[in-house]
Protein backbone atom coordinates (compact mmCIF):
# COMPACT_ATOMS: atom_id res chain seq x y z
CA UNK A 1 0.00 0.00 0.00
CA UNK A 2 1.23 3.36 -1.14
CA UNK A 3 0.44 6.57 1.03
CA UNK A 4 -0.64 9.81 -0.25
CA UNK A 5 2.77 11.03 -0.31
CA UNK A 6 4.09 8.13 -1.77
CA UNK A 7 5.98 6.69 0.86
CA UNK A 8 4.75 2.74 2.09
CA UNK A 9 2.51 2.52 4.60
CA UNK A 10 4.34 -0.60 5.49
CA UNK A 11 8.19 -0.90 5.05
CA UNK A 12 8.46 -4.27 5.88
CA UNK A 13 6.48 -6.96 5.47
CA UNK A 14 6.97 -10.80 5.84
CA UNK A 15 4.65 -12.88 5.42
CA UNK A 16 5.06 -16.55 6.53
CA UNK A 17 8.41 -16.42 6.17
CA UNK A 18 10.19 -20.19 6.47
CA UNK A 19 14.11 -21.38 6.48
CA UNK A 20 15.72 -24.79 7.62
CA UNK A 21 19.08 -25.56 7.55
CA UNK A 22 19.38 -28.92 7.09
CA UNK A 23 17.39 -30.67 10.07
CA UNK A 24 17.35 -27.47 11.53
CA UNK A 25 14.29 -25.10 11.49
CA UNK A 26 15.44 -21.06 11.78
CA UNK A 27 12.53 -19.69 10.66
CA UNK A 28 8.93 -21.36 11.58
CA UNK A 29 6.10 -19.12 9.88
CA UNK A 30 6.92 -15.68 10.59
CA UNK A 31 4.77 -13.11 9.56
CA UNK A 32 4.91 -9.15 10.39
CA UNK A 33 4.15 -5.97 9.35
CA UNK A 34 6.31 -3.11 10.41
CA UNK A 35 4.80 0.29 9.56
CA UNK A 36 7.31 3.25 8.11
CA UNK A 37 8.94 4.98 10.88
CA UNK A 38 8.74 2.01 13.63
CA UNK A 39 10.95 0.95 15.85
CA UNK A 40 10.74 -2.71 15.79
CA UNK A 41 12.60 -4.97 18.62
CA UNK A 42 13.59 -8.31 17.96
CA UNK A 43 14.17 -10.58 21.02
CA UNK A 44 14.55 -14.08 21.78
CA UNK A 45 17.12 -16.74 22.87
CA UNK A 46 19.98 -18.12 21.39
CA UNK A 47 19.89 -19.42 18.62
CA UNK A 48 15.67 -18.13 18.24
CA UNK A 49 16.25 -16.53 14.77
CA UNK A 50 16.79 -13.25 14.64
CA UNK A 51 19.32 -13.00 12.97
CA UNK A 52 18.05 -15.47 9.98
CA UNK A 53 15.48 -13.06 10.23
CA UNK A 54 17.00 -10.31 9.70
CA UNK A 55 18.80 -12.19 7.18
CA UNK A 56 15.50 -12.94 5.13
CA UNK A 57 14.53 -9.21 5.45
CA UNK A 58 17.87 -7.49 3.82
CA UNK A 59 18.19 -10.56 1.14
CA UNK A 60 21.25 -12.29 2.74
CA UNK A 61 19.56 -14.95 2.91
CA UNK A 62 16.94 -17.60 0.76
CA UNK A 63 14.21 -18.01 2.30
CA UNK A 64 10.56 -19.79 1.81
CA UNK A 65 7.41 -17.27 2.04
CA UNK A 66 6.92 -13.83 0.73
CA UNK A 67 8.96 -10.50 1.84
CA UNK A 68 8.14 -6.68 0.70
CA UNK A 69 11.26 -4.10 2.29
CA UNK A 70 9.71 -0.58 1.01
CA UNK A 71 7.50 -2.45 -1.85
CA UNK A 72 10.02 -4.48 -3.16
CA UNK A 73 11.75 -7.87 -2.91
CA UNK A 74 14.80 -7.80 -0.64
CA UNK A 75 16.78 -8.20 -3.79
CA UNK A 76 15.64 -5.67 -5.72
CA UNK A 77 14.71 -3.17 -3.03
CA UNK A 78 17.30 0.12 -4.02
CA UNK A 79 20.11 -0.37 -1.75
CA UNK A 80 20.15 3.56 -1.17
CA UNK A 81 17.32 3.17 0.60
CA UNK A 82 18.56 0.03 3.08
CA UNK A 83 21.20 -0.03 6.17
CA UNK A 84 22.30 -3.18 7.54
CA UNK A 85 24.48 -3.45 10.83
CA UNK A 86 25.50 -7.32 10.65
CA UNK A 87 25.68 -9.63 13.89
CA UNK A 88 29.36 -10.46 12.96
CA UNK A 89 30.93 -7.45 11.06
CA UNK A 90 35.38 -7.22 11.01
CA UNK A 91 36.44 -4.44 8.74
CA UNK A 92 39.87 -4.54 7.91
CA UNK A 93 41.90 -3.83 10.96
CA UNK A 94 44.48 -0.91 9.13
CA UNK A 95 41.33 1.45 8.94
CA UNK A 96 41.16 4.42 10.60
CA UNK A 97 37.67 5.11 11.69
CA UNK A 98 37.48 8.16 8.89
CA UNK A 99 38.81 5.62 6.30
CA UNK A 100 36.36 2.81 6.98
CA UNK A 101 33.15 5.49 7.00
CA UNK A 102 34.44 6.85 4.17
CA UNK A 103 34.78 4.18 2.18
CA UNK A 104 31.38 2.43 3.07
CA UNK A 105 30.03 6.34 1.79
CA UNK A 106 32.02 5.74 -1.20
CA UNK A 107 29.66 2.79 -2.04
CA UNK A 108 26.67 5.54 -2.73
CA UNK A 109 25.96 7.86 -5.35
CA UNK A 110 24.64 9.78 -2.50
CA UNK A 111 26.64 9.92 0.89
CA UNK A 112 26.28 11.73 4.17
CA UNK A 113 29.40 13.52 4.80
CA UNK A 114 31.80 11.86 7.06
CA UNK A 115 32.75 13.67 9.81
CA UNK A 116 28.54 14.06 10.25
CA UNK A 117 28.58 10.14 10.66
CA UNK A 118 31.57 9.73 12.87
CA UNK A 119 30.02 12.81 15.27
CA UNK A 120 26.60 10.76 15.38
CA UNK A 121 28.46 8.05 16.37
CA UNK A 122 30.46 9.77 18.90
CA UNK A 123 34.30 8.81 17.30
CA UNK A 124 34.90 12.62 16.36
CA UNK A 125 37.69 12.59 18.28
CA UNK A 126 38.98 9.05 17.24
CA UNK A 127 38.32 9.72 13.57
CA UNK A 128 42.35 8.86 13.05
CA UNK A 129 42.86 5.99 15.00
CA UNK A 130 43.18 2.01 13.07
CA UNK A 131 40.37 -0.30 13.47
CA UNK A 132 42.47 -2.64 15.37
CA UNK A 133 43.64 0.25 17.99
CA UNK A 134 39.62 1.24 19.07
CA UNK A 135 38.37 -0.34 21.99
CA UNK A 136 35.61 -2.85 21.70
CA UNK A 137 32.48 -0.38 22.23
CA UNK A 138 34.44 2.36 19.57
CA UNK A 139 34.81 -0.50 16.98
CA UNK A 140 30.83 -1.34 17.71
CA UNK A 141 30.19 2.45 16.88
CA UNK A 142 32.22 2.37 13.68
CA UNK A 143 30.54 -0.15 12.60
CA UNK A 144 27.21 1.12 13.12
CA UNK A 145 28.05 4.34 11.50
CA UNK A 146 28.99 2.23 8.19
CA UNK A 147 24.91 1.77 8.36
CA UNK A 148 24.44 5.37 8.48
CA UNK A 149 26.27 6.96 5.71
CA UNK A 150 23.70 6.62 3.29
CA UNK A 151 20.94 7.93 5.39
CA UNK A 152 18.61 4.70 4.77
CA UNK A 153 14.80 4.81 5.05
CA UNK A 154 15.24 1.35 6.74
CA UNK A 155 17.86 0.59 9.37
CA UNK A 156 18.59 -3.18 10.64
CA UNK A 157 20.85 -3.24 13.49
CA UNK A 158 21.67 -6.61 14.69
CA UNK A 159 22.83 -6.12 18.23
CA UNK A 160 23.87 -2.88 17.90
CA UNK A 161 25.28 -2.28 20.99
CA UNK A 162 27.06 -5.58 22.19
CA UNK A 163 30.14 -4.12 23.90
CA UNK A 164 29.06 -0.87 23.66
CA UNK A 165 29.80 1.01 27.57
CA UNK A 166 26.67 2.76 29.25
CA UNK A 167 26.99 6.10 27.99
CA UNK A 168 28.05 4.97 24.64
CA UNK A 169 24.94 2.98 24.60
CA UNK A 170 22.81 6.17 25.61
CA UNK A 171 24.16 8.26 23.02
CA UNK A 172 23.36 5.15 20.71
CA UNK A 173 19.51 5.22 21.78
CA UNK A 174 19.83 9.13 21.12
CA UNK A 175 20.59 8.51 17.80
CA UNK A 176 17.93 5.69 17.22
CA UNK A 177 15.64 8.02 18.53
CA UNK A 178 16.41 10.51 16.23
CA UNK A 179 16.77 8.58 13.37
CA UNK A 180 13.02 7.33 14.07
CA UNK A 181 11.46 11.00 14.56
CA UNK A 182 12.90 12.10 11.33
CA UNK A 183 10.89 8.75 9.69
CA UNK A 184 13.49 5.76 9.45
CA UNK A 185 12.41 2.69 10.54
CA UNK A 186 14.61 0.54 12.65
CA UNK A 187 14.49 -3.17 13.10
CA UNK A 188 16.78 -3.91 15.99
CA UNK A 189 17.36 -7.35 17.21
CA UNK A 190 18.80 -7.21 21.63
CA UNK A 191 19.46 -9.45 24.66
CA UNK A 192 19.24 -6.13 26.99
CA UNK A 193 15.69 -6.29 27.72
CA UNK A 194 15.92 -2.54 28.82
CA UNK A 195 17.22 -1.60 25.76
CA UNK A 196 14.80 -2.69 23.89
CA UNK A 197 11.87 -1.12 26.73
CA UNK A 198 14.05 1.93 26.12
CA UNK A 199 13.68 2.38 22.26
CA UNK A 200 10.98 -0.14 20.75
CA UNK A 201 7.51 1.22 20.20
CA UNK A 202 6.76 -2.70 19.00
CA UNK A 203 8.53 -5.61 20.58
CA UNK A 204 8.61 -9.10 18.89
CA UNK A 205 9.64 -12.00 20.73
CA UNK A 206 10.99 -14.84 18.52
CA UNK A 207 10.60 -18.64 20.10
CA UNK A 208 12.22 -21.50 18.38
CA UNK A 209 11.54 -19.48 14.95
CA UNK A 210 8.51 -18.49 15.63
CA UNK A 211 7.14 -14.96 16.73
CA UNK A 212 5.55 -15.86 20.06
CA UNK A 213 4.28 -12.54 20.78
CA UNK A 214 4.08 -8.95 19.35
CA UNK A 215 3.17 -5.45 20.71
CA UNK A 216 4.01 -2.76 22.46
CA UNK A 217 6.19 -3.34 25.77
CA UNK A 218 2.87 -1.59 27.69
CA UNK A 219 0.77 -4.32 26.17
CA UNK A 220 3.11 -7.00 25.95
CA UNK A 221 4.29 -6.24 29.93
CA UNK A 222 0.04 -6.32 30.71
CA UNK A 223 -0.64 -9.27 29.05
CA UNK A 224 2.38 -11.75 29.89
CA UNK A 225 3.89 -9.53 32.54
CA UNK A 226 2.25 -11.12 35.56
CA UNK A 227 1.77 -9.29 39.01
CA UNK A 228 3.86 -6.07 40.62
CA UNK A 229 6.08 -8.54 43.36
CA UNK A 230 8.21 -8.02 46.15
CA UNK A 231 11.89 -9.88 45.51
CA UNK A 232 13.73 -10.97 48.49
CA UNK A 233 17.14 -11.07 49.07
CA UNK A 234 17.13 -14.19 51.88
CA UNK A 235 19.88 -16.47 50.70
CA UNK A 236 19.03 -18.96 54.27
CA UNK A 237 15.64 -19.20 53.48
CA UNK A 238 13.27 -21.77 51.56
CA UNK A 239 10.39 -20.21 49.33
CA UNK A 240 8.38 -22.31 51.06
CA UNK A 241 8.71 -21.10 54.17
CA UNK A 242 7.92 -17.10 53.31
CA UNK A 243 4.99 -19.00 51.16
CA UNK A 244 3.61 -20.38 54.98
CA UNK A 245 4.37 -17.37 56.64
CA UNK A 246 2.35 -14.71 54.00
CA UNK A 247 0.05 -17.03 52.88
CA UNK A 248 1.23 -16.28 49.16
CA UNK A 249 2.86 -18.06 46.10
CA UNK A 250 6.28 -17.31 46.17
CA UNK A 251 8.85 -18.47 43.30
CA UNK A 252 12.53 -18.65 43.22
CA UNK A 253 14.42 -16.49 40.45
CA UNK A 254 18.03 -15.82 39.90
CA UNK A 255 19.21 -16.50 43.84
CA UNK A 256 16.29 -14.29 44.99
CA UNK A 257 12.68 -15.31 46.41
CA UNK A 258 9.83 -13.72 44.35
CA UNK A 259 6.60 -13.03 46.36
CA UNK A 260 4.06 -12.86 43.54
CA UNK A 261 0.82 -10.42 43.34
CA UNK A 262 2.28 -7.64 45.93
CA UNK A 263 0.96 -3.93 45.25
CA UNK A 264 2.81 -1.01 46.86
CA UNK A 265 0.27 -0.69 49.12
CA UNK A 266 0.95 -4.50 50.54
CA UNK A 267 4.56 -3.79 51.15
CA UNK A 268 4.50 -2.89 54.49
CA UNK A 269 2.15 -5.39 55.60
CA UNK A 270 4.02 -8.13 53.49
CA UNK A 271 7.87 -6.83 55.41
CA UNK A 272 5.65 -6.98 58.88
CA UNK A 273 4.26 -10.88 58.19
CA UNK A 274 7.64 -11.70 57.40
CA UNK A 275 9.43 -10.22 60.67
CA UNK A 276 6.88 -11.23 62.85
CA UNK A 277 6.85 -14.75 61.17
CA UNK A 278 10.87 -14.59 61.86
CA UNK A 279 11.82 -14.71 58.28
CA UNK A 280 15.61 -13.86 57.94
CA UNK A 281 16.17 -11.78 54.60
CA UNK A 282 18.92 -8.96 53.87
CA UNK A 283 16.84 -7.51 51.78
CA UNK A 284 14.15 -6.86 49.60
CA UNK A 285 12.72 -4.55 46.40
CA UNK A 286 9.27 -4.23 45.20
CA UNK A 287 8.91 -4.10 41.44
CA UNK A 288 6.48 -3.84 38.83
CA UNK A 289 6.58 -6.05 35.40
CA UNK A 290 9.07 -5.55 32.94
CA UNK A 291 9.64 -6.46 29.74
CA UNK A 292 12.23 -9.00 31.35
CA UNK A 293 9.34 -10.72 33.44
CA UNK A 294 7.59 -10.95 29.50
CA UNK A 295 10.76 -12.34 28.20
CA UNK A 296 11.43 -14.88 30.77
CA UNK A 297 7.39 -15.81 30.88
CA UNK A 298 7.48 -16.48 27.43
CA UNK A 299 10.35 -18.30 26.90
CA UNK A 300 10.65 -20.15 30.18
CA UNK A 301 14.19 -18.89 30.33
CA UNK A 302 16.44 -17.64 32.91
CA UNK A 303 18.93 -14.74 32.78
CA UNK A 304 21.60 -12.71 34.22
CA UNK A 305 19.59 -9.76 35.68
CA UNK A 306 22.79 -7.60 35.74
CA UNK A 307 23.53 -8.39 31.93
CA UNK A 308 19.85 -7.18 30.69
CA UNK A 309 19.97 -3.97 31.92
N1 LIG B 1 24.51 -20.75 8.35
C1 LIG B 1 23.93 -21.61 9.16
N2 LIG B 1 24.08 -22.93 9.02
C2 LIG B 1 23.47 -23.82 9.83
N3 LIG B 1 22.65 -23.47 10.85
C3 LIG B 1 22.46 -22.15 11.06
C4 LIG B 1 23.08 -21.15 10.24
N4 LIG B 1 22.70 -19.93 10.70
C5 LIG B 1 21.88 -20.16 11.74
N5 LIG B 1 21.72 -21.47 11.96
C6 LIG B 1 20.88 -22.10 12.99
O1 LIG B 1 19.60 -21.51 12.91
C7 LIG B 1 19.07 -21.27 14.20
C8 LIG B 1 18.77 -19.78 14.35
O2 LIG B 1 20.01 -19.07 14.40
P1 LIG B 1 20.08 -17.48 14.48
O3 LIG B 1 21.52 -17.11 14.32
O4 LIG B 1 19.11 -16.88 13.54
O5 LIG B 1 19.58 -17.23 15.99
P2 LIG B 1 19.63 -15.89 16.84
O6 LIG B 1 18.28 -15.74 17.46
O7 LIG B 1 20.13 -14.77 16.01
O8 LIG B 1 20.70 -16.28 17.96
P3 LIG B 1 21.73 -15.37 18.81
O9 LIG B 1 20.91 -14.67 19.85
O10 LIG B 1 22.64 -16.37 19.40
O11 LIG B 1 22.41 -14.42 17.86
C9 LIG B 1 20.10 -21.79 15.19
O12 LIG B 1 19.73 -23.11 15.54
C10 LIG B 1 21.38 -21.78 14.39
O13 LIG B 1 22.27 -22.78 14.85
Amino acid sequence: MVEADGREAAALVADDVRKRYGDTVALDGVSLSIPTGEVFGLVGPNGAGKTTLVRALTGTTRCEGSIRVLGAAPDTVDAHRVGLLPQSFNPADRLTARELIAYYAGLYDEARAVDAVLDDVGLADDADTWYENLSGGQQRRACVGTALVNDPDVLFLDEPTTGIDPAGRRSLWALIDGLAAGGTTVLLTSHSMAEVERLADRVGLLRDGSLVAVGSPDELIADHGGDSHLLLDAPAVEAAAVSAALDAEVAERDGRLVVRNVTLADVGGVVADLEAAGVDFDSFTWAEPSLEDVYLRLTGETMDREASR
